[in-house]
């Protein structure tokens, strides 16, 4: 079996899960067993796509998948190649570190972070037992390998790494704004998925929009799914402007949720309510309201209208909130996010002066 990864049993019944649920880590590929690294070239290469026609839809998990699963498993023969691999181990990397290994899904030794910030490398070996480098080449041998640095510094990685990937490794890049072709021409490599997760992943409650290039085999596709889906709700969308979509509202809106939070504890103290009790009122009050939503089958209108009496307290906030322009500003906000996004991914991949990462 692979190191301390939790394959399923071959022969468990396996109902297909909801398209968007977080799954059972499946494993990332064949742990234990001695892996050669083949000649770039040897087998076919897929091509970069500039992303239309893979429809959003999980295939059936099906016997032979299982099957295939399993057997990678079961290979006893020890490896030192990582199963997964980041180049970059800050907070988004340590929050999809947490999210794997906490759950017992994957080994810790399993994993190698590349990490230029040796602070960094000591918390990330200390707090998840991961092993640490400063050899993105080290990381970067990997089964899967995460690329997690901010745009600003993809130039870089990518001349390191050009060229020099296993032709079976599958990269993901969460990195906002950088495009499919530039990642799969930047590496000179076929398997590459865009995805845009969120700090949620911390608590496995992410939601992860990605994108394949139209490199990855089914098999591959199914171990980027089984990491996605161990960070929460991971969802394939049909082209590259999905992603680039969501890098306006998901990936930003936990820093939007805590904006809000911020704001209405700051009114409550205004009010003159202890800042304890502004707090819980405001933050156990939204959690009960997604619970309600999440739980109910009515729309966030309805649920609205249902705290809105006509003529009565609530309906004098929200009139508020209308003659502000609160509405239009959450749309520029998301706009901006969405342009923000587009325009570091198409930032000069050459390595910056200090002070012009704008
Ligand atoms: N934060 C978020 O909510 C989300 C972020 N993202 C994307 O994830 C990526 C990472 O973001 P985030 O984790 O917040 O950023 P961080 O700055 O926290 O993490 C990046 C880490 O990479 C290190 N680093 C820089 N250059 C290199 C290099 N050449 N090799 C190895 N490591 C390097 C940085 O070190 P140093 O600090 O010393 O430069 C830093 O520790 C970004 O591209 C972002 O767009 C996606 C979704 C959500
Ligand atoms: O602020 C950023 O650039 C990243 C992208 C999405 C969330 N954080």
């Amino acid at each position: 079996m692979g190191r301390g990864l939790q394959p399923l049993p071959p022969d468990a019944p396996h109902p297909r899960p909801a398209r968007c649920e977080g799954r059972r880590w499946q494993g990332l590929g064949a742990h234990g067993q001695p892996h050669l690294r083949p000649r770039r070239g040897e087998s076919g290469p897929g091509r970069c796509r500039d992303g239309s026609h893979r429809e959003g839809t999980h295939p059936p998990q099906s016997r032979s998948y299982l099957a295939m699963t399993a057997d990678s498993m079961d290979a006893t023969v020890p490896s030192r190649r990582p199963a997964l691999g980041f180049i970059g181990g800050g907070v988004m990397a340590e929050a999809l570190i947490g999210a794997v290994t906490g759950g017992g899904l994957a080994a810790p030794g399993t994993l190698l972070v590349g990490e230029v910030d040796e602070e960094r490398r000591r918390v990330l070996r200390e707090q998840y037992g991961v092993e640490v480098t400063a050899d993105n080449l080290a990381a970067a041998d990997a089964e899967l390998v995460v690329l997690a640095v901010k745009p600003q510094h993809l130039g870089v990685v990518l001349q390191q790494l050009r060229g020099q990937l296993r032709e079976d490794t599958i990269v993901v890049s969460i990195i906002a704004g950088a495009r499919l072709q530039t990642l799969c021409e930047g590496l000179e490599h076929p398997l590459v998925v865009r995805a845009m997760p969120n700090t949620p992943a911390r608590v496995r409650k992410a939601a992860t929009f990605w994108i394949p290039s139209a490199g990855l085999s089914e098999p591959a596709l199914v171990r980027v799914r089984s990491l996605l889906g161990a960070l929460g709700t991971e969802v394939e969308v049909a082209d590259e402007a999905g992603v680039e979509m969501a890098t306006g509202l998901a990936g930003p809106m936990p820093a939007f949720v805590y904006f809000l939070i911020e704001a209405f504890i700051d009114a409550g103290v205004a009010l003159g309510l202890p800042r304890d009790q502004a707090t819980l009122a405001t933050v156990e009050s939204m959690r009960g309201s997604l619970e309600l939503l999440h739980r109910s089958q009515e729309s966030p209108a309805a649920l609205r209208k249902q705290v809105t009496s006509p003529g009565g307290a609530t309906l004098a906030g929200l009139k508020v909130f209308e003659s502000a322009g609160v509405r239009d500003a959450m749309d520029a906000a998301v706009r901006a996010v969405h342009a923000r996004a587009q325009e570091l991914g198409r930032l000069p991949l050459a390595p910056l002066e200090p002070g012009k990462e704008g």
